[in-house]
């Protein structure tokens, strides 16, 4: 007799389209899937993307997003959130009604990756939506996994260095969220890259990994916020889910390959069995 299959922790992911397959919700579902965690995703908008860049975005409307966010919990449960692209102030409002609904951040671990723009520059979210992240979205937050562009644009802090870094974890962390993770691959000129967590507790931790050559980086933010997510459905405590993270977005970027005219996505194929039918 065979065992009945076990069903896996859910991570939920609340995010934009990629067209290209690069980034978003694409890159959530694949760091999902090679961290051990069944995919659920609750759509905010779609863009028009490719590896050269976005040339279009198009919001869903606010109540569709946060129906999709309360059909999954209502049925299947949530073990971990993360959210990426949200494009709107509306369509923060309705994912923080929903998600106090759910639980997202008091019951339920909830990773809020504040996505403003593109790898290209591309704008993702309206400019007016920049206060309702910062005052609405980030204090509910778990942790909050900002790359230093976001940085600058919710904090006002320009990070340069270890010490800059953590000023602008405080910062985050004085805004309301649990822990900050300020990542380091926008550091250039240096041979590691850094990525800083500061817990709400003043406790800190530095993840490094060599920096590797290379401008097929896409989708390395979402890749990597997406397997803190896996982590901490599966239970581990943050620091362990970051850690996590962080070895999943390592072998994501050395595995990253060329496609299209412009920056290829790091991958996650590295991680799929090499099966035969
Ligand atoms: N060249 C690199 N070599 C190794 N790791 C990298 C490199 N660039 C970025 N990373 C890692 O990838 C993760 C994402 O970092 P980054 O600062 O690039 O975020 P991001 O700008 O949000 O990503 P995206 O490129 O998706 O917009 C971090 O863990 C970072 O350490
Ligand atoms: C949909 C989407 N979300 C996030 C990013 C940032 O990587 C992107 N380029 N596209």
């Amino acid at each position: 007799m065979t065992a009945e299959p076990r069903t896996p922790p859910v991570a939920l992911a609340i995010a934009g389209t990629d067209s290209g397959g690069g980034a978003g919700i694409t890159a959530d579902v694949r760091a999902f899937t090679a961290c051990g965690v069944h995919a659920a995703v609750a759509i905010a908008a779609v863009t028009v993307q490719n590896s050269v860049g976005v040339s279009g975005f198009h919001p869903i409307p606010p109540d569709v997003v946060a129906d999709q966010i309360r059909t999954v919990a209502g049925d299947m449960g949530i073990d971990a959130a993360k959210t990426g692209m949200l494009a709107s102030t509306e369509i923060i409002e309705a994912v923080v009604a929903a998600g106090d609904e759910v639980g997202l951040g008091t019951r339920i671990p909830f990773v809020v990756d504040p996505v403003a723009a593109s790898m290209h520059g591309h704008p993702l979210l309206a400019p007016d939506a920049l206060g309702a992240l910062r005052d609405d979205l980030i204090p509910r937050a778990t942790l909050v996994t900002p790359n230093l562009d976001e940085v600058r644009l919710l904090v006002g802090v320009e990070v340069v260095d270890d010490d800059t870094a953590r000023e602008a974890a405080r910062a985050l962390v004085a805004l309301g969220a649990g822990a900050a993770l300020v990542k380091g691959g926008h550091l250039e000129g240096s041979p590691e890259v850094v990525d800083l967590l500061l817990t709400a507790d003043g406790t800190e931790h530095r993840f490094t990994s060599r920096r590797r050559e290379t401008k097929h980086s896409h989708g390395g933010g979402d890749s990597l916020a997406s397997a803190v997510t896996a982590g901490l459905a599966r239970g581990l405590p943050l620091v362990d889910a970051v850690a996590l993270g962080k070895a999943y977005i390592t072998r994501a970027v050395e595995h990253a390959y060329p496609l299209g005219a412009g920056h290829g996505p790091v991958s996650a194929l590295w991680s799929v069995a090499d099966w035969e039918p």
